[in-house]
Formats: structure tokens, C-alpha cells, sequence
């Protein structure tokens, strides 16, 4: 086939179709769907994806790809219809929605070289052979220009050749010097005979190699021997030793030894759970199952179990985990059960790393990936179960386009790979519950905590009557009095201060006047670290005036609580305690996360006190107390979740305390201790909650009542977004059933963003099946001004934030 069609870098409604261009004769067979080609488009070269190949089309004259930047698909045929589907689902462009499934490092220029792969001479095609002539390696660029590219892919494929990228920032593979004797024990003996006594140095590293045979890192070697690198560039001279470069993976685990445990002996309840999904893997059947356990009641054994099962079978697993609870501790007990099988994907990766682990997939040199979100996309073609941890978390759903939801993408994979999804939590998301009361996923419930533990004794502190009774300070009698017993004691404590809603502003209190950022309606965040105000949606920063710009007033001051305060005031209150700070602050440098929970854990502080990254994921025996010291801050948020959120968190955090051996205890403080959130978290009673939630989503026409849409408009004119949002919601309320809801014009709940207004309607509705058209029709109408990026509009059709 001749002719190849090719999605086009070039983000525009107009261009949002496949293009037709010819493949020059010389790549007929090497171009492939799933390759990246660049393309020439008007008067440019541009990036595009090839999505099929044909043999006919209905244009007169075609031009021709230019160049093919791949070897080997980078996306295979699952994932270009995937591509399909997210552009569907989300209304996006094609070209977003297939490189929303590569890694970052794909979007990065670079050059490719080949090399013949390590003791393959032999098995080299001589054509190929003979045009490295002497050389190294030789450049894809000069490959292409001949005819036989072909050929070359073909070696490729058989693993006799292997294809470097260098890419310019700091891309490039990393290599390691490797040395390895030429000659056997018995010959390296020999020699050694005949060496002159002055070459002692030489003589130890013979004597090295016959005791420990093969290769080994050079550096390595030279600290054993304690010898230096002349000494082994001289055997090499004489061909007794070899060095060469290999390529290692960036592995951020490298250096580390995991002890590999062992399945434990699962409990009735959990063996419960399971049996119905190793049936279902067994059967390559396409289920659901929400996997509902109260904290600490062993959910990640289960999946670990379910994955091996996958593994056993020849197959793959993708586990996806919440962001911030993708701690060391989470990945050690995926790498502690399946070693180097496991690949890792998260943001805390650098663009390199994370592109060597898609590229261990790729290759299919492992077979469980564990990462957050984008992991979705992982490359395999034989997945066997697809898990979500912590279903309910905001993070899985992607905030910018493709604007797609983990757990839809999960369930459309597993439907073409025909393997079970697992959805676990302690808290699912209320339409995940209602899904499996309605069964159409499968309940498996564990209701008991691991060891017999109790789920910790929980009190909830209403702090106006602290207010009431003198107490100024942050922490309640309660509060303060069990973090000096648990300090005698020597037990850990955890702190949860919910910043999530509101953090530290400065504010005049003569005149009220709240400082705000000039581009954005929304207060500046104090930063001690350099005494400064920051923007925390544009990165606006100045500095904090000394009086204020409205009154004159000196009395400003700041308000709200940050980490920082509270760490301030415990070492006043508490001046014997160890405190770990962790926030953005503390833990923006690599690998400083890992180090202050690892201290933790050691027992070299007594308390953790962090924002939400300290709820999830920690299963430390010593913790018997859990602190939350402001737990309603975000059921202030305009948003129909938000008693939802409040709920799932502090039962997330409570589920921290007393999971081992020791009881735990928890106490929350609030300001609105009758909230039914806050009074049932407290009762740790998910059902209570379920029911309350349900019923009330119900009466005000919401999820999972409704299926909500919101539509986005901004501009920086004021009166151009009010019009447009207005015309927009006629428009579309026009278009749908009397049962839909349009609400709206109305100004978002953060009005300006980086100096443009910001205007929402949000759609309420049961049944429209030409929703989605009707809005398509609404982008192309406004296409020429969106285009110039006046206008902005941006569809959500299952917004989880509603700002
Ligand atoms: N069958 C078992 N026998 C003994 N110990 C177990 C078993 N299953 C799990 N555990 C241990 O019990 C503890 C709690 O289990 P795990 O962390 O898997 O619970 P979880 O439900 O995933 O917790 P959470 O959702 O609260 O993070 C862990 O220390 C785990 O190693
Ligand atoms: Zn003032
Ligand atoms: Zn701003």
C-alpha cells in the first residue's frame, strides 16, 4: 500500500481529519500505522501520525512523506482506536488525543542512530553490514536516504540492530563502562604467569577475574582492586580485557535492593474477593468489580494477588495509583512481590526516566506497570487486569484536554482486551457505588481492618466552643493534651492541616481589604520562605506591603493557616517534639519526599504534619494518633462534591492511626461539627454516608441523578464574555429536551484567570443523545475566534472540578 493517512500536529478544527499522502517507494512496507512521519503541510514540515495505510484516494495530486521518525509503531492498533474513542468522549483533537498517550519525551526533538547490537555481527544482514563499513554507528537521516531502509527495520525488529536517540536535552541514553575478560579462568592464569613482577597491579586484576568470571563495572572493579584505569586500558591493550558502553536504564530504583516477600495467607474475607476475579481472569471476561474496604483492610494484597495471577498467565496488569500516594513505600511493595518486572510512571520522574520506563513496556520487558494517571496508556497488548486504587481521587480525571477520566479509559481498554477492571476504596465515588448497588460492577466488600485491628476511636472537637471557653490557640484542649501523652509514650503522630479551600492571606484589619493578584480574582498566598505574596494560578509575586493600599493602615497582617504557622506553634507549645514538615515547600526537591517519610518511619520525629499528600498510603505501625486541625475548609467550595471530598478525606486520614499492634485515636477540629460529613466520617459509616449523599443528590439534580456539562468561555473583555456565555446558553438550551437544565450565564467561582474573565453554564441532563453533536456544532461556529485565542471555550463533560 502506497498511501498513507496521517493526523497532523497542527491543533485546529480545520485540521482535524486525516490527510492523505503518498509513501515514497523505498519505505512502502517500512511506513507503518502507529509511526510518527514528518510531513510537509502548506508551506511547513510538520509532525503527524500515521493512522492507516490505503491504496487509493480521492485526491488528484498527494505529496510525499518526507521523513519516518519511528522504526517501530509508538503507538500500536488498541491505542489508535483508543485515540478515536478519547476524541470522542472528550471532544478533543484527534492530534491531542493520540499524544496524550506518549510520553514527554516523544514530543521532543531528537536523532536516532543505529548500532549493531552487542556479539550480533554475525547475525547482521551483510548489506547492512557493510553499510556501517568500520563505523560505530551510522545516522537513521543517512538510512532513509537509501533504498534499502526495509532491511535495516528488519534487523531491528530481530533485535541484531538497536536504535539510539540522542536527544538534545539532556535525552540520551545513559551508558556505563563495562570490562570483561577476553580469555577463560585457566588462560587469564596462564598469563598471568608470564607477567614481569613490577606489573603487580595488572596481576590482581587476572587474579580478580579468574575468582569472579564476567563482566563486571569498571568502577566497580577499580574500587575491588583498588586499581586505576591505566592498568586496565593496558590489558585491554593486549586483548586480554575488553571495555565497553552499555546502556542502562535512568531507573530511580537502581541501588536498591527489594527482598522479594511472598503471597500472604489471605484471610477469608479477602480470599472472598478475590475468587471471583481470578475466575474472571481466568475467563478473559470483561467485569467490574468495586472492590469496597475500609482502610487497612489489606486491598493491596489483593491486587497483588490478582496481578500475579495475570503474570502466570502470560499477560499484563496496569495498576494505577492516586499521584500523591505513588510513595516509596507503595511502589517498594509492587517491586518487593515482582522485582524487575515492574515498571514505574509518575511525575516525579524526570522526561528521561519516565520515557525509559514507557520504553521497558514498549520493548515488553516487564509486565506490570504502577503509576498515576497517564499510565492508562501504557503500551502493552496483553493486559490481563486493569486496577484503580483509591477510585474515587479527583487526580485520575485529567484537567486539560483530552479532558479524560482514568477510570472511563480503563474500562473501554479492558473492554477490548477483554480482562476485568479492580476499582478500590474505602470511600468510593458515589456514582462508583451506585454502579455496583445497581450491578452493573460487582460489590466485593471487606469490612474488618488486617490483624484484627479496630478502626481507631474517633472524636470530633467543635471549636467554637474552644473559642468560647479562652482557648485561642489552633489546637484544641483534646488535641493537645493526647499529642503530650503520645510524645511520653513515644508513639507517632500524624497531622492533617486541609489547605485545600483556603491557605494563608493577608488581609488589612482596619479596612478588611484583602490583598488579591492583579491577573486573577483570587488571593495571594503568603510565602515565609521569602517573605513574599504569590499567585498560586499565574505565579504573580510581590512583595507584602508594609501598609495598606486602600487605607493607609499598617495593621496588615496575614491570615490562615499554613504548615508553617502550625510548625511555629508547636515547637511553642511543644518544644520537646520532633516535627517533619511536609508540604509543596518541603518536598518540591527529588527524592525529598521519600527521605522525610523514610525519617519518619525510622522514628526520628515523633510527629508528621503535612497538607492532603500525608492522607493516603501510609502504613506505619507506630502511628496511634491522628490530628485534623481545620476538617471543614473545603466544604466551602462551590462545588456539589464538596461533602463528598470532606468525607472521603478525613476518612483517608483517619485510616493512618492504629492499623498494627497499638489502638488508634483520631480527633478532628471544625467549626460545623453537625455537618452530616464531618458527624459520619466520624462514625467511619461509608453507607450512612452513601445514603444521606444520595438522597440529597437526588432532590438538587445531580450525579449520579444527572450527568452534568460544563462549558467554559473566556476572554479578556468583560462584556464579550457575558455576551458570548449568554448566546451560548440559549443556544444550547434550544438544542436539547425540556428535561435538561441549562444553569447559567454565570460569572466561575474564580472570575479571572491570568487577566481574562471567565463565565460558566453548566448542563444538567438524563438522556440527550445529540448532546454532544450540538456542542461540536457550537465549536465549529465559533472556530475562527477560538483560533486567535480571543475566545476561549472549553467543554467538560464530567467536570470533577467546578471552578
Ligand atoms: N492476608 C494477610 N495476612 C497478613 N497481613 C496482611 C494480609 N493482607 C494484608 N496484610 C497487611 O495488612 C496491612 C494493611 O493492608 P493494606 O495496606 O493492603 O490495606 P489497604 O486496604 O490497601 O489499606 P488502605 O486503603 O488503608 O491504604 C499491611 O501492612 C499488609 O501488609
Ligand atoms: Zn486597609
Ligand atoms: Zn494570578
Amino acid at each position: 500500500m502506497n498511501i498513507a493517512s496521517v493526523i497532523v500536529d497542527v491543533p485546529a478544527k480545520q485540521t482535524d481529519r486525516e490527510f492523505d499522502y503518498s509513501i515514497p517507494d523505498k519505505w512502502i512496507n517500512v511506513v507503518k500505522p502507529g509511526m510518527r512521519v514528518i510531513v510537509p503541510f502548506g508551506p511547513r514540515m510538520v509532525q503527524g501520525f500515521v493512522t492507516g495505510l490505503k491504496n487509493e484516494t480521492e485526491l488528484k495530486k498527494l505529496r510525499e512523506i518526507k521523513e519516518i521518525l519511528d522504526l517501530e509503531p509508538v503507538l500500536n492498533e488498541e491505542l489508535l482506536r483508543l485515540g478515536n474513542w478519547l476524541t470522542d468522549e472528550t471532544m478533543c483533537f484527534r492530534i491531542t488525543a493520540l499524544q496524550a498517550m506518549l510520553p514527554a519525551a516523544l514530543k521532543a526533538k531528537y536523532e536516532k542512530v543505529l548500532r549493531i547490537h552487542e556479539g550480533r555481527k554475525e547475525l547482521v544482514d551483510e548489506r547492512v553490514r557493510a553499510a556501517f563499513r568500520d563505523r560505530k554507528f551510522i545516522s537513521w537521516k543517512d538510512v532513509l536516504q537509501e533504498d534499502n531502509a526495509a532491511l535495516f527495520q528488519k534487523q531491528v525488529q530481530k533485535g541484531n540492530l538497536e536504535v539510539i536517540y540522542y536527544v538534545k536535552d539532556k535525552l540520551n541514553k545513559k551508558t556505563v563502562r563495562f570490562v570483561e575478560p577476553l580469555l577463560t579462568s585457566e588462560e587469564l592464569a596462564q598469563y598471568a604467569g608470564t607477567l614481569a613482577a613490577s606489573a603487580k597491579k595488572q596481576y590482581e586484576v587476572l587474579q580478580f577475574f579468574i575468582e569472579n568470571p564476567g563482566k563486571i563495572q569498571l568502577r566497580t572493579l577499580l574500587e575491588a582492586v583498588k586499581a586505576s584505569n591505566g592498568t586496565i586500558k593496558a590489558l585491554a591493550k593486549k586483548n586480554i580485557l575488553a571495555e565497553r558502553d552499555e546502556e542502562i536504564y535512568r531507573d530511580p530504583y537502581e541501588n536498591r535492593v527489594f527482598d522479594k516477600t511472598s503471597p500472604f495467607k489471605l484471610t477469608e474475607e479477602q480470599s472472598a474477593a478475590l475468587r471471583p476475579i481470578q475466575k474472571s481472569i481466568k475467563e478473559n471476561s470483561h467485569d467490574v468489580f468495586l472492590l469496597y474496604g475500609v482502610t487497612g483492610s489489606g486491598k493491596t494484597e489483593i491486587y497483588l494477588q490478582a496481578i500475579d495471577a495475570v503474570i502466570k498467565k502470560g499477560e499484563e496488569a496496569i495498576m494505577l495509583v492516586p499521584e500523591i500516594s505513588l510513595t516509596p513505600q507503595t511502589v517498594k511493595r509492587f517491586k518487593e512481590r515482582f522485582g524487575e518486572q515492574v515498571a514505574v510512571m509518575h511525575s516525579g520522574l524526570s522526561i528521561g526516566e519516565k520515557y525509559d520506563e514507557w520504553r521497558k513496556i514498549h520493548r515488553k520487558e516487564v509486565k506490570v506497570v504502577v503509576g498515576a494517571r497517564s499510565a492508562i496508556f501504557a503500551p502493552f497488548e496483553n493486559l490481563g487486569v486493569i486496577i484503580i486504587d483509591e477510585e474515587h481521587e479527583s487526580s485520575y480525571k485529567q484537567e486539560e484536554t483530552p479532558r479524560y477520566h482514568a477510570r472511563d479509559v480503563a474500562i473501554q481498554r479492558a473492554n477490548q482486551h477483554n480482562c476485568p477492571v479492580i476499582l478500590g476504596s474505602a470511600t468510593p465515588a458515589l456514582e462508583s457505588f451506585a454502579r455496583a448497588k445497581k450491578e452493573i460492577y460487582q460489590l466485593l466488600t471487606l469490612s474488618k481492618r488486617m490483624n484484627n485491628s479496630q478502626l481507631p476511636q474517633v472524636e470530633i472537637v467543635d471549636m467554637r466552643e474552644e473559642l468560647r471557653a479562652g482557648n485561642r490557640s489552633m489546637f484544641s484542649e483534646n488535641l493537645f493534651a493526647k499529642l503530650k501523652d503520645r510524645l511520653q509514650k513515644g508513639e507517632q503522630t500524624v497531622l492533617l492541616l486541609n489547605k485545600r479551600g483556603h491557605s494563608s492571606f493577608v488581609m488589612c484589619r482596619s479596612c478588611g481589604l484583602v490583598i488579591n493578584c492583579p491577573n486573577c480574582d483570587i488571593s495571594l498566598t503568603y510565602h515565609r520562605f521569602n517573605d513574599s505574596l504569590k499567585c498560586h494560578y499565574c505565579g504573580h509575586e510581590e512583595d507584602i506591603p508594609k501598609t495598606c493600599p486602600e487605607c493607609g493602615s499598617d495593621h496588615i497582617r496575614f491570615f490562615g493557616t499554613g504548615t508553617q504557622k502550625v510548625e511555629e506553634e508547636l515547637v511553642k507549645i511543644l518544644p520537646e517534639a520532633r516535627v517533619i514538615r511536609m508540604d509543596v515547600d518541603t518536598t518540591s526537591r527529588k527524592g525529598s519526599h521519600e527521605r522525610l517519610l523514610n525519617r519518619f518511619q525510622e522514628g526520628h520525629a515523633d510527629i508528621l504534619l503535612g497538607t492532603q499528600m500525608i492522607a493516603k498510603g501510609l502504613d506505619f505501625p507506630n502511628i496511634t494518633l491522628v490530628g485534623v486541625l481545620s476538617a471543614d475548609t473545603m466544604l466551602h467550595l462551590p462545588d456539589f462534591r464538596s461533602s463528598e471530598k470532606t468525607f472521603q478525606l478525613l476518612t483517608q486520614v483517619s485510616g493512618r492511626a492504629g492499623r498494627h499492634k497499638l489502638a488508634g485515636e483520631v480527633v478532628i477540629q471544625t467549626y460545623t461539627p453537625e455537618h452530616y460529613s464531618i458527624e459520619l466520617s466520624g462514625m467511619q459509616d461509608f453507607d450512612a454516608f452513601y445514603e444521606r449523599e444520595m438522597h440529597i443528590r437526588r432532590q438538587s439534580l445531580y450525579p449520579p441523578y444527572y450527568y452534568v456539562a460544563l462549558i467554559n468561555i473566556s476572554h479578556e473583555d468583560l462584556m464579550k464574555t457575558a455576551a458570548t456565555t449568554e448566546k451560548i446558553a440559549k443556544y444550547v438550551s434550544a438544542g436539547l429536551s425540556p428535561e435538561a437544565m441549562v444553569l447559567g450565564p454565570v460569572a466561575s467561582p474564580i472570575s479571572r484567570i491570568k487577566n481574562r474573565y471567565r463565565y460558566q453554564c453548566l448542563i444538567k441532563y438524563k438522556r440527550e443523545p445529540q448532546l454532544k453533536q450540538l456542542l461540536r456544532t457550537l465549536l465549529e461556529h465559533y472556530q475562527q475566534e477560538t483560533a486567535q485565542n480571543h475566545l476561549q471555550i472549553s467543554i467538560d463533560l464530567n467536570p470533577q472540578i467546578m471552578m
